[in-house]
């Protein structure tokens, strides 16, 4: 029987394994503080940074939460960025991807304080991460590694294909997964658009994580018997229901499920974990900042 890996409730365990160290904090007389900061009125954008407030709720993280009109100049959010530095109330800090056209992303990275950088996008996080001493992993390859645990699946010495090498999700995964460390170890085969013969590569894998935002890109004819499938993809494809859409992976899930031993769905795999990655990198944030050991999950 092929399992199917409930995202949501491995995210639960998580948010409940965190209140500890949100607690510890507690005691030493601090809130732990999230802001997000959205500007974009794409809808996809604002349901994720409403869900992500509504986590910080759930788990007594103070929320700030930050709209910025998408007109306004890069300058505005800039000066966000560095008021939010500047408040010791607030320990970490997303921006809310992607940003308007006319702002440069990679400025708005740079300016954010490395210290409360939970996305862990700025270069000098994502250095420290490739060299292998990571100070906050990024929330969705890091969701993935514990999604990977939770379901008994081993990385040392597997063979893992990731589709896609995006700054956010392929690039970090295909770093962490290589690292010498318990929940690496594995040796990785990073593809993408210019891949020669993809479903090779991905049916000489023990792990295929598909993040290539492409919609049901790996189907089951790609997949061996027996393989573990992590679809990271979140595509809005219209439907014809309430909402007007339908999320829809990158991998075509019933057509896999015939093959893999393991799967994530979507809705309701990778997703949540994401979110339950950036409440622990805001509990790992508040604890350095402030001197407090905290024990994280
Ligand atoms: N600075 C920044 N950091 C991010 O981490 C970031 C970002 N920008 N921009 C966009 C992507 C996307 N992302 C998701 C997080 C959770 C779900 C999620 O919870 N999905 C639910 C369903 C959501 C729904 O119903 O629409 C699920 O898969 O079950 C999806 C997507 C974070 N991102």
């Amino acid at each position: 029987m092929t399992e199917v890996i409930d995202g949501d409730a491995v995210a639960e365990r998580i948010r409940a394994d965190l209140r500890d160290g949100i607690e510890t904090l507690a005691d030493e007389g601090v809130e732990v503080g999230l802001a997000t900061v959205l500007m974009s009125d794409d809808p996809a954008s604002e349901t994720y940074v409403s869900m992500k407030q509504r986590d910080c709720e759930e788990v007594g993280i103070e929320g700030i939460h930050v709209e910025l009109d998408p007109e306004a100049p890069e300058e505005e959010l800039l000066e966000t960025v560095a008021d939010l530095n500047d408040d010791p109330e607030v320990h970490g800090i997303l921006v809310q991807m992607p940003v308007p056209d006319h702002v440069d992303e990679r400025r708005v990275l740079r300016a954010i304080d490395p210290e409360k950088d939970v996305d862990g996008f700025h270069p000098e996080n994502v250095g420290r991460l490739v060299a292998g001493h990571p100070r906050y992993r990024p929330c969705t390859p890091h969701g993935v590694q514990k999604l990977l645990e939770s379901a008994g699946v081993e990385t040392e010495g597997a063979d893992v294909t990731v589709v896609g090498r995006s700054n956010i999700v392929g690039k970090p995964l295909a770093n962490l997964l290589v690292q010498k460390a318990r929940d690496g170890n594995a040796t990785v085969t990073v593809c993408h658009s210019r891949t020669d013969d993809l479903a090779a590569k991905t049916r000489q894998a023990d792990v295929v994580v598909a993040a290539c935002g492409v919609p049901e890109l790996v189907d089951g004819s790609m997949l061996s018997e027996g393989t573990t499938v992590v679809d990271v993809g979140v595509n809005r494809v219209d439907a014809d229901n309430e909402k007007g859409y339908e999320l829809v992976g990158d991998v075509d899930f019933e057509s896999a499920k015939e093959k893999a031993s393991a799967i994530t769905p979507v809705p309701g795999g990778v997703g949540p974990m994401t979110r339950a990655m950036l409440l622990y990198n805001a509990v790992k944030a508040a604890g350095r900042q402030e001197g407090v050991a905290v024990d994280l999950p």
